[in-house]
């Protein structure tokens, strides 16, 4: 169960305000909520939930109006703007829904880009690079520009990017959003691949068949935790009746 497992980042009393010129918008809603190490954590929730919100919180791509988001026992708001800078670059790892290559670098060189920035070895850097193409089935892409692979190839490349420096937790927000269906599969044969190998994920996905692949499912709505399921592991045999289980979860959720 969850609660013997390490908590690797915690939301306290978590609140998200949008102001727009005189008005107000609460989208995250004094939210508590543990993420723990190794798990693969799927965040679900109706359109305009809070769900990119709250990833954006959880990573420190954005911050809190108030409350707390502490990642292994540190308070993100209390980072100096360098340590930040370093925990973007080497802590975490973020895909996003369509795929944000830069266009006119090679594949190779945008999954090497963040070990550049995070100032690692840069022979390294090139051979895990390189191993990383390999592993994602992408060697022959590694020298074409991202306009010159699918749709698939770019988000596997987005994925290499993000686990370029070994990061401790990837987000990804609706990886499989963009890509058709047997693209979709082949990203969410990787995330569960890396997730049977100890990484952490946090995934928000409208997806049932996405949602499957994690152990530990939340579900936001309208800017709080509406629930929260302990899955268990994913096994392509039960594939059919977790997905029914998600459905019926979430649906009674709404
Ligand atoms: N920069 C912003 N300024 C004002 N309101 C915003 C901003 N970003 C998001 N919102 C609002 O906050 C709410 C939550 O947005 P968010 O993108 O987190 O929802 P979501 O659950 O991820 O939605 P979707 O599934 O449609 O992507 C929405 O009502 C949205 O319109």
């Amino acid at each position: 169960m969850s609660s013997s497992k390490t908590v690797m980042l915690q939301a306290i009393h978590v609140c998200k305000t949008y102001t727009t010129g005189k008005e107000q918008f609460h989208a995250i809603r004094n939210v508590d909520l543990s993420i723990y190490q190794g798990d693969f954590t799927v965040i679900m929730g109706d359109s305009g939930s809070g769900k990119s919100t709250l990833l954006y919180l959880l990573s420190g791509l954005d911050e809190v109006t108030s409350g707390e988001v502490r990642f292994q026992g540190h308070r993100l708001d209390q980072f100096t703007t360098k340590e930040l800078a370093r925990f973007r670059a080497n802590r975490i790892g973020f895909i996003y829904q369509n795929s944000n290559l830069v266009p006119d670098l090679s594949l190779f060189d945008n999954i090497a880009l963040p070990g550049y920035i995070a100032n690692q070895d840069k022979h390294l850097v090139q051979q895990r690079a390189r191993d990383l193409l390999l592993d994602l089935s992408l060697d022959k892409q590694g020298s074409r520009l991202p306009s010159q692979v699918s749709g698939g190839q770019q988000q596997r490349a987005a994925i290499a990017r993000a686990l370029i420096n070994n990061p401790d937790v990837i987000f990804a927000d609706e990886p499989t959003g963009s890509l058709n269906y047997e693209q979709g599969v082949t990203v969410l044969d990787i995330l569960s691949r890396m997730h049977a190998n100890g990484q952490s994920i946090v995934m928000v996905t409208h997806d049932m068949k996405a949602a499957c692949r994690g152990n530990r499912l939340i579900y936001i709505r309208d800017g709080k935790i509406g629930g929260s399921l302990d899955m268990g592991p994913y096994s392509p045999e039960q594939a059919a009746e977790r997905e029914a289980m998600i459905f019926a979860y979430v649906t009674g959720r709404r």
